[in-house]
């Protein structure tokens, strides 16, 4: 109670304002999105693409095995943004209403360096973010892989198909590790209720792949403009349907936000083998244990339900490619 000295009247006074920044933090309700894998090739995209939308707040878990921090500078220090230095094999303890779990090597030479390792972030890391989401009620989004197909002899690949995998071979410890991580997140949502989400990405391209990533694209686009040539592993007529990361962040977000678990396959169905341009110098070289002989998704599933195809063709998503690799080669901007 306050009293007006002029006239001898009992106003009340209204309560202190809050401070400006416990005001905005009351009226603003914002998402908060963890995305493990956050600072490698699709995760830093997303986070892109996510950092967007100013009503969401992005944390990022990554070891940084394979991705980097160079790959999400422009975030760093961003008022709606946070790196953690966290490997999802140990639980992480943090608030968030959606998670993206990217977190995993994907090129073969590295889920193939330390098998052990790959196994243990597919199961144990997939177990600990599903751990997290029952406790925080968060929504969560794994990353699976067309590898799940294995070796596939039904073409295109359904998610319907079961797949053709070696249990035992080079490949297993992320091509199984992938098959229990979406088992787990079943599992999990049948048996305590999460809200799951399963992208079956085939192979994906863009700016910020590792230059020395191993897989072919990068491979290719490396070795050409460091006038070497081609390895192209045998036979060479193998195929693979490349899609542009620009069309598979859109696709991962729609899912997320859509009301269908998936499993979903989201790739480009366009199928390309490895011989390329004859005019270019090519070293046969010899192929690694169980490489798929062919692989293209049908993407009906995707088309329907999440009303999503892919816009970039491979011809409009290389050159895009190869400016990103000049600049970080250091060869300047091509003159195309
Ligand atoms: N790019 C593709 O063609 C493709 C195809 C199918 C599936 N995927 C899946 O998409 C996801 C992202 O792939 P990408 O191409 O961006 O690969 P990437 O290697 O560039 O990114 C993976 C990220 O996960 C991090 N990571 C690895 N192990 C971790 C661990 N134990 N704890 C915390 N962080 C860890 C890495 O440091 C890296 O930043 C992966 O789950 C991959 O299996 C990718
Ligand atoms: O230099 C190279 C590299 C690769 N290749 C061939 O190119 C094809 C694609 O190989 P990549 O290493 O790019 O990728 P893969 O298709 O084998 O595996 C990928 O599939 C989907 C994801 O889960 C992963 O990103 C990865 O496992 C293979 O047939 C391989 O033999 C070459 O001919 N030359």
């Amino acid at each position: 109670m306050a009293t007006n000295s002029s006239n001898g009247t009992t106003t009340t006074k209204p309560p202190p304002m809050p401070s400006p920044l416990r005001n905005s933090k009351f009226f603003q309700s914002n998402m908060r999105i963890l995305v493990t894998g956050g600072a490698g090739f699709i995760g830093s995209h997303l986070v892109d693409k996510l950092m967007q939308n100013e009503k969401n707040e992005v944390i990022v878990a990554d070891n940084y095995f394979t991705g980097s921090k160079d790959n999400l500078k422009k975030w760093i220090g961003h008022p709606r943004f946070e790196l953690i230095r966290h490997d999802v094999t140990e639980p992480l303890l943090v608030e968030v209403d959606q998670i993206y779990h990217l977190a995993c090597p994907a090129s073969p030479i590295f889920y193939k360096y330390n098998p052990v390792k790959t196994i243990k972030t597919n199961v144990i890391g997939t177990l600990n973010m599903l751990g997290l989401a029952k406790r925080v009620g968060a929504r969560i989004l794994l990353t699976s892989t067309s590898e799940v197909y294995g070796d596939p002899l039904v073409h295109p690949q359904p998610e319907s198909y079961w797949g053709n995998v070696n249990p035992i071979g080079v490949r297993s410890c992320y091509d199984e590790g992938k098959r229990v991580a979406e088992t787990l997140m079943f599992d999990y949502h049948r048996q305590h209720g999460i809200e799951i989400r399963i992208a079956r990405i085939f192979n994906t391209y863009g700016p910020r792949m590792n230059i020395d990533d191993g897989r072919v694209v990068s491979n290719f686009i490396a070795q050409a403009l460091r006038g070497e040539a081609l390895t192209v592993q045998k036979p060479g007529t193998q195929t693979r349907s490349f899609c542009y990361v620009s069309d598979m962040v859109e696709g991962l977000m729609r899912l997320m936000e859509g009301d269908q678990t998936g499993p979903i396959n989201i790739g480009n169905p366009g199928e390309f083998t490895m011989l390329i341009k004859p005019d270019v110098e090519i070293k046969m070289v010899e192929n690694t244990p169980d490489d798929p002989k062919q692989r293209k998704p049908d993407i009906s599933k995707a088309k329907e339900v999440l009303g999503w195809e892919p816009k970039v063709k491979l011809r409009e998503g290389l050159p895009l490619m190869e400016e990103d690799f000049r600049l970080r080669l250091g060869l300047g901007v091509s003159r195309k």
